[in-house]
């Protein structure tokens, strides 16, 4: 399974093409929408997402509620698209226009310069309006894909934040999905810690007032993966790791770690490795999962613990100097709008994310074109690993 994404931040859509999906499992536009309503939820937004209501629009790969094997292909309509027609519109830009709006000025942090020196480009708003995060609707759409996949295979999944400006959030091992999944519902923070989430909103609208922007950690927590799926024999195999590259390669994102994570580096041997047992119901279990549910590149059965860490959003309202790339002369970066911080709706990105890349690795594992076949192998794989 795969996917691609095209489509500018303020230009018409976005569009998600999903290949490799079996056929005969239940799909409607409302699991999307589900997922993508979410994605635009959180603390810290900027005025972006009061004008944008993120719906799909399923255009091909389902019929009557079931996929049909063929790529599922789906649209989500930019709303603020109507506001940026003279800029992104097919017809020629009048040319007072092009010189009021040309972008020459890279903000530290962002793709602008690099990718302006890419691809070549003097205008970097054609660098801007794919870099930015806009796209991860269209990866939400995707990954919701995914995530219904998961859950009608009894693998259920879910995105919260751990920290955000150094504020971290209790851990709750014994918390259960239901549990988790309702506060990263309700919480405006998506804080599984009451009281840390009321810091977290705190900082947030400091940071706000300030004309500053602050980063955190993403956790995505996932039930029900049985043991065994990934592998150890290549590096282009070990699930973990391409979890690690899906999760680093979401916008601003700069770290990743599994269960105790960085912690395992002060630690003894006998401290991080979790104890195997054994009892007849579960089969094999760990007594601890602080290598967050895998080892060898394999999963383990336990729960999967995924952390991501976020840097704050690099468009700062507070001018950060760079340099007018026609002119050379410094300036002072100042801008009209962005978010302050977006760790709350980064959690559900990456979510969706982790979501695309588990259901990829089954779907290779157990190659079936239609999905009660799959359904059949892996219940048969998890009753073989019970009686392992
Ligand atoms: C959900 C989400 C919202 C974001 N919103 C903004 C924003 O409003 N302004 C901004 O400059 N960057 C924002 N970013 C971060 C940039 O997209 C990101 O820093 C940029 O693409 C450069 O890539 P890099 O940080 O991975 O190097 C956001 C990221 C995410 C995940
Ligand atoms: C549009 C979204 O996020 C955007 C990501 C983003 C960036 O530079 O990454 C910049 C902002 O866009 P704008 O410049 O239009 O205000 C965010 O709102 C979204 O998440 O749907």
């Amino acid at each position: 399974m795969r996917y691609l994404t095209a489509g500018e931040s303020h230009g018409k859509q976005l569009t998600t093409i999903v290949e490799g999906l079996p056929s005969l499992m239940p799909l409607t536009q409302e699991n999307i929408n589900e997922s993508l309503l979410r994605r635009q939820k959180g603390h810290g937004r900027g005025k972006r997402m009061q004008i944008e209501k993120d719906l799909v629009d399923i255009v091909g790969g389902v019929r009557h509620g079931y996929t049909l094997g063929s790529p599922i292909a789906m649209v989500i309509r930019n709303d603020d698209f109507k506001h940026w027609e003279d800029v992104m519109g097919e017809d020629p830009i009048d040319p007072d226009q092009k010189v009021r709006r040309v972008v020459t000025r890279p903000r530290p942090g962002h793709a602008d310069l690099n990718g302006a020196i890419k691809y070549g480009h003097r205008d970097m708003r054609n660098i801007l309006e794919r870099s930015s995060a806009r796209e991860t609707a269209a990866r939400v759409a995707a990954g919701a894909v995914a995530k219904t996949l998961l859950a009608h295979l009894g693998i259920n999944i879910v995105g919260y934040v751990r920290e955000i400006a150094g504020i971290v959030a209790k851990e709750y091992p014994e918390m259960s999905m239901a549990e988790r999944v309702k506060i990263s519902e309700d919480s405006p923070v998506r804080s599984l810690d009451k009281e840390a989430g009321q810091q977290m909103m705190d900082a947030i609208d400091k940071a706000k007032k300030d004309g500053d922007s602050i980063g955190g950690v993403c956790e995505v927590y996932i039930e029900g993966m049985p043991a065994g799926v990934g592998s150890y024999v290549h590096y282009d195999r070990k699930l973990d790791g391409r979890l690690a590259g899906a999760v680093a390669s979401i916008n601003a994102f700069k770290g990743v770690e599994f269960g105790i994570g960085f912690e395992a580096a002060r630690k003894n041997g006998s401290e991080v490795h979790d104890e195997i047992a054994w009892d007849k119901e579960r089969g094999y279990y760990r007594k601890t999962n602080r290598l967050g549910g895998f080892e060898g590149g394999m999963t383990t059965g336990m729960p999967i613990v995924v952390k991501g860490v976020m840097k704050p959003i690099p468009t700062l309202y507070k001018p950060l100097q760079s340099v007018d790339i026609e002119t050379k002369e410094p300036f002072n970066a100042s801008i009209e709008r962005s978010d302050s911080c977006a760790v709350p709706a980064a959690a559900v990105v990456m979510e969706h994310v982790v979501a695309f890349e588990l259901a990829k690795a089954l779907l290779e594992q157990f190659p079936h074109d239609q999905f009660p076949k799959l359904k059949e192998a892996i219940d048969a794989y998890r009753e073989e690993v019970r009686c392992f």
